[in-house]
């Protein structure tokens, strides 16, 4: 059994539809760091919920990306949706001449052992295609080339080691289509179909949420 520490119903259906293994909804609202690395983010949660739950866990920090603001909203994805809603996102980005935007997201797993993988020279697992199915070893070292976050993804020495694992997946904004999926998925386009008029599966079959599953699926099944 896995819990997925998270308070979006979405994220769990997604990874229910992915993995074989029970997934189980932890609604765990651990404070998230202040970072503009999901990974960080990510990181810092699954070490946190992990002393909280009874048994390993993964915590899934994403964000969307728009490319005419130069990444934001990225890791302040949530806050924006809240306060800011994402038709009034659509209307920002509408009258800029690229409305290019990626999903990105890092799955953060800890079960608070010590992990047999092969740490990636390099930093973390950051490949697209879900074919790759390595995450990286984050204990205890500053394995990283980022230049604010290394420490906090490490967490600093003696800390728990997490494992991460990310997906991209870019697309378009548009006026917002379809009634599926979750927050901005009404105005992500990826090749002609907004998130929204996915089901999840063939969601899944594209997402930045299905390519970091896919990962972690494959590297979670051989540990
Ligand atoms: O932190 P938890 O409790 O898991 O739930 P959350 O929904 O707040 O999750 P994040 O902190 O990862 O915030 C990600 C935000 O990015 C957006 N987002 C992430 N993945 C998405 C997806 O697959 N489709 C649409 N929007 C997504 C959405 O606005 C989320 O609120």
């Amino acid at each position: 059994m896995l819990n997925f520490v998270t308070t979006n119903p979405g994220k769990v259906r997604e990874a229910t539809a992915y993995l074989d293994d029970e997934v189980v909804q932890f609604d765990f609202d651990y404070p998230e760091v202040q970072a503009d690395d999901l990974g960080a983010v990510a990181a810092h949660g699954a070490r946190e919920a992990y002393r909280a739950a009874d048994g390993p866990v993964i915590v899934d920090d994403a964000g969307l990306f728009i490319d005419a603001f130069d990444g934001f909203p990225g890791p302040y994805s949530s806050y924006v949706e809240d306060r800011v809603g994402i038709d009034r996102v659509w209307r920002m980005t509408e009258p800029e001449s690229d409305h290019g935007a990626a999903f990105k997201t890092v799955i953060a797993y800890c079960d608070g052992e010590g992990f047999t993988a092969t740490p990636e020279p390099g930093g973390v697992d950051r490949g697209e295609t879900p074919s790759e199915p390595r995450g990286q070893d984050l204990a205890g070292e500053a394995s990283r080339g980022g230049a604010t976050t290394d420490e906090q993804v490490a967490g600093g020495e003696g800390a728990l080691p997490v494992k991460l694992f990310e997906g991209r997946v870019p697309g378009e904004l548009v006026a917002p289509r379809g009634e599926g999926g979750f927050g901005f998925d009404p105005i992500f386009e990826h090749d002609g179909t907004t998130f929204a008029e996915m089901s999840t599966d063939e969601k899944n079959a594209v997402s930045h949420r299905g390519r970091a599953l896919a990962k972690f699926a494959e590297w979670y099944v051989t540990r």
